[in-house]
C-alpha cells in the first residue's frame, strides 16, 4: 500500500457562537498522498477552512478541535514509518512543523506578510529559524523568486508588502513557502481575490513547482475549474462533512453524490457548454441546528424518511471512489 504523508481521522471542530455551539466540521476523515493534489471543495461556511487550519493548529477561541486525530507522517528526512499525532503536539513542536514541514498560504497574502518589513526580510526568516545561515537564506530566497518569476527579484527584496500588486503577492507568499522545502502546502482559495488571467498564471506556477519539488497541496476552493486544473483526487464538503471523495475524472465522469451533482451543475465553468446554470434550491443548514439524519436530505431530490434517521457513512463505492448517500450504492 502507498505510503501515506497526512491523515486526518475523524476530526470534529465546534464553534462557541452565544450560548450555542456551532458543529463547523463534523467527524471528517481523508488522506492525503505525497506529491499528490487533494481539493476541498464545497459552498462556503461548509467547513474546508477549519478543517485546513486544525491541521495547522491554528483553531483559536471560540473554536475548539473536539475531536479525532491528524497523523502527520513527514519528518525531516521523508517519510517515517511511524506518523507524529498534530493534535497532540506541545505548542513548541507544532511550531517546528508550522512552515518548515507543512507550509501555507490564505486567500489575501496581506493577512500573512508583516507590513513593516521588507520582503526579504520576512521570507529569509523561516529559512535562518530553520538554522540556514544568512548567506545562504538569502540565495535560497532570490531563486526562488525567479522560480516563481518574480521580476527584478533583487529590488523586490527590499520592497515593502504594499508596494507589490496582488498576484505578485501570492508569488512572494508561494516563494517563501517553498523556499523552506514542506512536504505539505496548503492552499486556501489562493487565487480567490486574483483577476481571471493572474489566477491562471498562479495555478500553473504552482502546478510547475509541484511537479519539480514534489510537494504535496491541500487545495481549499469552491471552484471546480482549479480542482480540474490542479487536483489528483477530490473531497466534495457539506455542512461540515465529507460526502464525496474520489479520484478528480471520477468525480468529474460520475459524481456520485446528489450535492455533487448539483454543485457541479451550479458552477458556470462546467456548464458553460451545456446552456442553462442551475441552482441549488434551499440554503446551508443552521450549524448549530443540525437535524439528525443526512444534512442535505432538505435540499435533496432524492430524499427519503429514511435519509432522516441517521448521518450516511462514508463508504468506498467503487475502488477508490467514496459517497455517503443511502441511495448510492445499496444504502448504509
Ligand atoms: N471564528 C469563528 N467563530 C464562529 N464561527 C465560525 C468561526 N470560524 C468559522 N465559523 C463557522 O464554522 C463554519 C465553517 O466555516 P469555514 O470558514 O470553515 O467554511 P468554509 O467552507 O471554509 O467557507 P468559506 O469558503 O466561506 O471560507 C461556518 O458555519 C462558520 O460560520
Amino acid at each position: 500500500m502507498e505510503k501515506k504523508l497526512l491523515s486526518v481521522q475523524n476530526l470534529r471542530v465546534e464553534f462557541q457562537s452565544g450560548k450555542r455551539m456551532v458543529q463547523a466540521v463534523s467527524g471528517v476523515s481523508f488522506d492525503i498522498y505525497p506529491g499528490e493534489c487533494f481539493a476541498l471543495v464545497g459552498e462556503s461556511g461548509c467547513g474546508k477552512s477549519t478543517t485546513a487550519m486544525s491541521i495547522m493548529r491554528l483553531i483559536r477561541k471560540p473554536g475548539r478541535i473536539t475531536g479525532g486525530a491528524i497523523q502527520f507522517y513527514g519528518g525531516p528526512k521523508g517519510l517515517e514509518d511511524k506518523p507524529q499525532d498534530l493534535l497532540k503536539l506541545s505548542d513548541k513542536a507544532i511550531t517546528k512543523v508550522r512552515g518548515k514541514q507543512i507550509g501555507m498560504i490564505f486567500q489575501n497574502p496581506l493577512d500573512s506578510l508583516n507590513p513593516v518589513y521588507t520582503i526579504g526580510y520576512q521570507a529569509e526568516e523561516g529559512l535562518l529559524a530553520d538554522g540556514v545561515p544568512k548567506k545562504e537564506a538569502r540565495q535560497r530566497v532570490l531563486d526562488m523568486f525567479r522560480k516563481v518569476r518574480i521580476t527584478d527579484p533583487e529590488s523586490r527584496l527590499n520592497s515593502y508588502p504594499h508596494e507589490i500588486s496582488g498576484g505578485m503577492r501570492q508569488r512572494v507568499m508561494i516563494a517563501m513557502m517553498l523556499c523552506r522545502n514542506p512536504q505539505l502546502l496548503i492552499a486556501d482559495e489562493p487565487t480567490t481575490a486574483l483577476d481571471v488571467t493572474i489566477q491562471a498564471g498562479i495555478i500553473e506556477l504552482m502546478n510547475e513547482l509541484r511537479a519539480q519539488y514534489g510537494t504535496a497541496v491541500l487545495m481549499i476552493t469552491h471552484d471546480f475549474g482549479i480542482v480540474a486544473d490542479m487536483a489528483d483526487r477530490v473531497g466534495v464538503m457539506y455542512a461540515g462533512q465529507l460526502v464525496e471523495v474520489g479520484r478528480v475524472e471520477d468525480i468529474f465522469d460520475a459524481p456520485m453524490h446528489p450535492y455533487t451533482r448539483l454543485l457541479m451543475k451550479a458552477l458556470p465553468t462546467i456548464t458553460k457548454d451545456m446552456g442553462r446554470l442551475e441552482t441549488i434550491p434551499g440554503s446551508v443548514p443552521n450549524l448549530a441546528e443540525l437535524k439528525p439524519g443526512c444534512h442535505f436530505a432538505d435540499r435533496c431530490p432524492n430524499a427519503t424518511a429514511e435519509c432522516r434517521g441517521q448521518v450516511p457513512p462514508l463508504r468506498e463505492v467503487e475502488p477508490g471512489h467514496f459517497c455517503a448517500c443511502m441511495k448510492v450504492g445499496g444504502g448504509a
